[in-house]
Order: C-alpha cells, then structure tokens, then sequence
C-alpha cells in the first residue's frame, strides 16, 4: 500500500533530504517541474501553448520552472504571478529571475483575457497554504472554475487544504482541475472530502526522496490501493496472501455468524452472509430468530441456519468457539434487545457492529465503548457507520467535523482512540483508523468512481465481506481495509444497474482476475 502524508509530514521529508546534503531545494523545484511538463506533454500532446499561474511561494517556483521548461519546447507561455519577487523564498526568487518573459500581475482580468490558452496551470498555493484565499486571488481561483482550457494543478488544487481535503475559503473558491501532478507521496487531501473531485485525475512525480519517506512514524495513513493515479496502478499484490485461502479443513478458513433480524427484516442478514461466504469464510451461519427462522432456511442452502432467541440464545451459539467472526446490526432493529446481543456477541471473536446495532446505543455511546472496553482484547470490535450513524455514535468529532475543524481522518482516529475499536466510516473516501494509530484511506473516485454502489444492501455486503475475510484472519483493519477495496472492484465489474445481490456474485470474478 501507498502511504499518504500531511502537509507537514511532506515539508519533513524534503527539509530532512535537504539538510542531510543529499539534494538541493533547488534540483528538488526543477525535479517537480520537469515532472509536470512531463505529465503535461503525456495528457495534452497537440498543446502549444500555456497560462501559468504562479503564487508567491515555492509553489509558484514550481510554476516559473514549468514556463521556462515549456518555453523551451516553443511552447507560447505567459506567466501571470503573485506577489513581490524579493519576498519569494530563495529557489522560487532565482527561478522566477530565470525566467526570460514578462510576468503580469496575477488578477481576474488578465486570466479572462488569456483565452486563446491550451492549458493553464495553477502553481499559485499548495502545501505552505495556510490560511484561507481572499482579494483578488480568491475571485482568480473562482473564475479558473468557468476556465475553457484543462487546468492542471501543480501539487494541489490552490485554495484547496492538504490535510483535510476541504476548500480553506467558501465553498467554490477551489478550482476544479483535470490533472493534479503532486511530488513524492500524494496528500491526504487528495483523498479525502472535496480533495478528489477537485484534483481530478492525480499524478505523483518521484523526486527521489524515498530514502527519507522510509522515516515516517508507524502511525502513518496508507492508501488502500489500486489509487485513482494516472497511469493506473499495475496489479494489487499486497492484497493476494489476504484473499488467498487456506489449503486444508473448511474450519481452517473459520466459521461467521450472522445475526438476522425478525420476519420480513431478514434479506440484510442474507446478503451479508453470502457475501462473507463468497469472500471466503470455511462455513457461515445465520442465526435467526425462531419467527424468521422459516423465512430465513427457505432461501438459503450453504448457509446454515441456527435459531437464536435474543441475547441468551447468541450466548448460547457462542460457547462454540469455532465461531471465529460475527457480523451484527443490519435490519436487527434499534433498542434493549440489540444492545444486549451486542454485549453477548463481544468476546474471544472479531464483531463487526453495523447499522441498529450502532443506532441502539445513540443514547448513551459510552455504554458500548466500556462494553469494548470490558472484552480486554484490542482490536476485536469494527464499527462500520454511515456518516449518520457515525454522528450519533461521535457527536463531538462529527460536529468539528461538520465545523471543517478536524478532517475525516482525524475524525475517524479519534472515534477508534474513544470507542477503542477500529473504526470505519464509510463514504466515497472511505477511511478506517485502529486503536493502534493506524488508519487507512480508500478513495472511489475517478477510474474506481462508482456511483452505483449507492443502493440499498450495499452497506449490509460490506460488512459480510469484513466478517467472511475476518473469520480467516488475525488482523481485522487489514481484513477491513481488504474488503473495502473489494468491494468497490465488484460493483465496477458489474457496473451501473448494479444492485445489492449482484456484489457477492461478482465477487469470484474479481478474485479470478486478480489471480488469487
Ligand atoms: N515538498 C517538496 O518536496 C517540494 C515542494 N515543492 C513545492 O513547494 C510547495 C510548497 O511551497 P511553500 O512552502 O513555499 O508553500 P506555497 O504553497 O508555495 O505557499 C506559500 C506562500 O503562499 C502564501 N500564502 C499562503 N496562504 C495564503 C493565502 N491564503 N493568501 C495569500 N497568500 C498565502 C504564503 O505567505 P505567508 O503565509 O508566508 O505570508 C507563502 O508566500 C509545494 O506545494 C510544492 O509545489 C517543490 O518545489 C519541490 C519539492
Ligand atoms: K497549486
């Protein structure tokens, strides 16, 4: 897996580079901008000509590198610049001083008189922004929205935060870019929120700094492959030991349990075990209250059935320890009941809590949290909410969420830091985060976009996939992470139409093409 930095974390790689005397902050800028023309020529090789927008900082140095590399294929390039050249930082001054042609001042008039433009590139903000556009370049940054040429962002969308993913002034003062060429290592902003519908397709040019990104904290945010990238990531093979299963005894490959709600609530229960069935769990089993039972034997055959009356009768199921993963909370209904199937389900086991069995505790979060609390073992318990149910379990982090205070990882970090539990909150940019520090991003978007996984039962499979790959394994955030990507990858082989049932049936199709 890829991983993804903060702003910060990214300024530590280069200064630790730099200071280490292995490269230069200025052979850095020229990697960076010879990356971009490179991505530029690839994307738009007919282009001729150029309206570079440089901002005031090293960003804007990346921008005056580009006009100089493009001029020099005769490319006709006009530069439109921020700020007084003295106050540039030293390697963003002498590449704006080698640069041959005039520099006009950086305002909304002379971007619309710049019309007969193949490309214009934004290199106005990137990591070093740091508090939110106004003035003229914020009414600049929002007529590079009616632009008629591909706009191409050089490390970010300018305006837009790399840490949370959201415009730092109001909502449109982000362009809303064809290509976004980043450096090193993509931003978590790129990723999450806004990031990826204003990126649009991302790029990241290798500025050799590998040996220092090697020293990042354990804690940081992966990326949970295949990336929305250009040219798209070759293969998935970390993913394959995961999804691989055992040689040996149907038990090897562990035993999920289901929890099916009552008469005419039983098809969440259904689709999520054939999902855990199909991703590979040795045997699943649905247990089903006595009154659905009927409902529930006569539309499945591999799937077992137990009956299960309440919270003593899963106690009951559970003495058998062979029962390696349960998947709780779809279509069971919010209340006492629930919460007290909650407390039997926690044990020696991975619990995936999802839906009412998330909802049933709105009232009083702390109750399940000590409930987690009190199995002792860590990382046994994933919380799987939808953003609603994410802010009735976390009111506190969903509303500095909703405030733009903290962005949807940090929000998710601290839910699993509360709860004690892995966490994931899903979305298009969905993100997982441990007790243990870890966290983990899948983003949707671009080629993975899938806006048909947007149906009813989609949220029910996802948490049979977690159940059925946890059954069978030790590591519940990989087992989350895994099925996350999985599931997206099913519903882009089947495509639009899709509908919840369709998942797990695409699900052999994917594994087969992955080579598992
Ligand atoms: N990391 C790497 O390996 C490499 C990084 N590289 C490049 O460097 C970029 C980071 O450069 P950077 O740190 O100079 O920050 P940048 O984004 O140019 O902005 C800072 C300037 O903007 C200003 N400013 C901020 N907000 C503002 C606002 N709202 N309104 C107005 N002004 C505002 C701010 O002013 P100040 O806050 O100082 O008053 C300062 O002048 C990075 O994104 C990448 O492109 C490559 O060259 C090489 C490899
Ligand atoms: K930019």
């Amino acid at each position: 897996m890829t991983e993804v930095v903060t702003a910060a974390q990214m300024r530590g790689i280069e200064s630790a580079a730099i200071e280490a005397g292995a490269v230069t902050g200025a052979a850095l800028m020229e990697r960076a901008g010879a990356g971009v023309v490179a991505a530029i020529l690839r994307q738009w090789p007919e282009a001729q000509s150029a309206t570079i927008l440089c901002g005031p900082g090293n960003n804007g140095g990346d921008g005056y590198v580009i006009a100089r590399l493009l001029a020099e294929r005769w490319w006709d390039v006009r530069v439109l610049g921020m700020g007084d050249a003295e106050a540039m930082p030293p390697d963003a001054r002498a590449n704006r001083a080698a640069w041959q042609g005039e520099v006009a001042p950086l305002t909304r008039a002379n971007l619309e008189a710049a019309t007969d433009t193949d490309i214009v590139v934004d290199a106005i903000f990137g990591t070093g922004l740091t508090r939110a556009p106004a003035g003229e370049v914020l009414s600049v940054l929002k007529a590079l929205g009616d632009c008629a040429a591909p706009l191409v962002a050089v490390d970010a969308p300018s305006g837009l935060c790399l840490d949370r993913g959201i415009p730092l002034a109001r909502e449109g003062s982000v362009p809303k870019c064809d290509l976004t060429v980043t450096f090193e290592v993509p931003k978590i902003g790129h990723f999450i929120a806004d990031g990826p519908a204003c990126c649009g397709a991302l790029e990241v040019v290798d500025l050799g700094l590998s040996h220092w990104r090697g020293k990042l904290g354990a804690d940081t945010t992966r990326l949970i492959d295949a990336v929305p990238m250009v040219p798209p990531t070759e293969g998935t093979p970390h993913i394959l030991p995961n999804f691989r299963k055992k040689t040996g005894h149907k038990y090897d490959n562990g035993h999920a349990l289901v929890v099916s709600g009552g008469p005419s609530k039983t098809g969440a229960a259904r689709l999520a075990a054939r999902a855990a069935l199909r991703i590979g769990a040795g045997l699943v089993t649905v247990a089903s209250p006595p009154t659905a039972l009927a409902e529930n034997a006569m539309q499945l055959t591999a799937i077992m059935t137990r009956r299960c009356g309440g919270a003593a009768g899963l106690s009951e199921i559970l003495e058998d320890a062979r029962f390696t993963a349960l998947c709780l909370g779809p279509s069971l209904g919010v209340g006492e009941q629930t919460r007290a199937m909650v407390r039997a389900a926690l044990g020696p086991r991975f619990v995936v809590l999802d839906a009412d069995a998330l909802t049933s505790f709105e009232e009083d979060p702390s109750e399940l949290f000590e409930a987690i609390a009190a199995v002792g073992e860590p990382e046994r318990v994933i919380l799987t909410p939808h953003g609603g149910e994410f802010g009735r379990l976390f009111p506190d982090e969903n509303a500095a969420l909703d405030a733009g205070d903290i962005s949807k990882l940090d929000a998710v970090r601290e839910a699993a830091q509360r709860s004690g539990a892995v966490v994931l909150l899903k979305g298009a940019d969905t993100v997982i985060a441990s007790p243990d520090g870890r966290s983990s991003i899948h983003a949707a978007h671009c080629a993975r976009s899938v806006p048909w996984l947007a149906t009813a039962g989609a949220g029910d499979v996802l948490a049979g996939l977690i159940a059925g790959l946890a059954a069978r394994s030790d590591d519940l955030h990989r087992a989350a992470a895994d099925a996350t990507w999985l599931h997206v990858e099913a519903a882009r082989a089947f495509g639009p139409g899709l509908i919840a049932e369709d998942l797990p049936e695409m699900v052999p199709r994917v594994l087969r093409d992955m080579g598992v």
